[in-house]
């Protein structure tokens, strides 16, 4: 696919300092980030870098909404990752909600509030249960120099969609964050029907 890296700039967090990338699809415009730390690519015989592909979710990293766990996910992926000292994470626009949008996402919530569990309520509305493509963060990954990655991740189906389009996932380290009344019945429909191999649970 086309995808153009940018730009690398500097960026200061609390967690430590990143260099954030900035991409652009070339047919749809769609835009994305990666941040990274240390030497990402490394030198023959490293061990493989530390990569979360994060889906964007506004509602959970701007307002802190407690329906789903991403904003944690996000902040431990970047304290993780300051620990470790190499590695990245693949911010992914246009995954919000799955890939059905944020708008849709909040009609899936409205559905989710009248009972339906997560994957009902895209059903409900006639939209696809999961419609993220990992083909754009393969070839960010490969465009700073990344083909084989340590994955942080729950999730099976991102190893093998990362997988098809080249991207060796040697190993899976868990994305564990604490579980809250809100969004306990999504994590258990996450664990128990979409295959996330996290039991938040036990
Ligand atoms: N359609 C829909 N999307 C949701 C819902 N809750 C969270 N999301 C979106 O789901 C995406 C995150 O996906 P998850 O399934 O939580 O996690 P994952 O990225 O597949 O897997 P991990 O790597 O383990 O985090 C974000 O883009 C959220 O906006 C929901 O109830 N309905
Ligand atoms: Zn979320």
């Amino acid at each position: 696919m086309n995808i153009e890296h940018i730009v690398s700039t500097r960026l200061p967090t609390p967690y430590g300092e990143f260099t954030i990338h900035g991409f652009r699809e070339g047919d749809s415009g769609q835009e994305h980030v990666v941040l990274s730390i240390g030497d990402l690519a490394g030198k023959p015989g490293d061990e493989p870098p530390l990569v979360r592909v994060h889906s964007e979710c506004m509602t959970g990293e701007v307002f802190g909404s407690l329906r789903c766990d991403c904003r944690p996910q996000l902040e431990s992926a970047m304290k993780r990752l300051a620990e470790v000292g190499r590695g990245a994470i693949v911010y992914m626009r246009g995954h919000e909600g799955r890939g059905i949008g944020l708008v849709q996402k909040l009609r899936a919530y409205a559905e989710q509030d009248a009972g339906a569990d997560t994957i009902q309520a895209n059903a409900v509305l006639g939209l696809p249960i999961d419609a993220r493509r990992y083909d754009a963060a393969a070839c960010m990954l490969r465009a700073l120099g990344v083909n084989r990655i340590r994955l942080l991740t729950n999730n099976p189906l991102k190893m093998a969609a990362l997988a098809e389009f080249g991207i060796e996932v040697v190993e899976r380290e868990a994305s564990l964050t604490a579980p809250g009344p809100e969004n306990e019945k999504y994590l258990r429909t996450k664990r128990d029907q979409m295959g996330h191999l996290a039991d938040w649970f036990d």
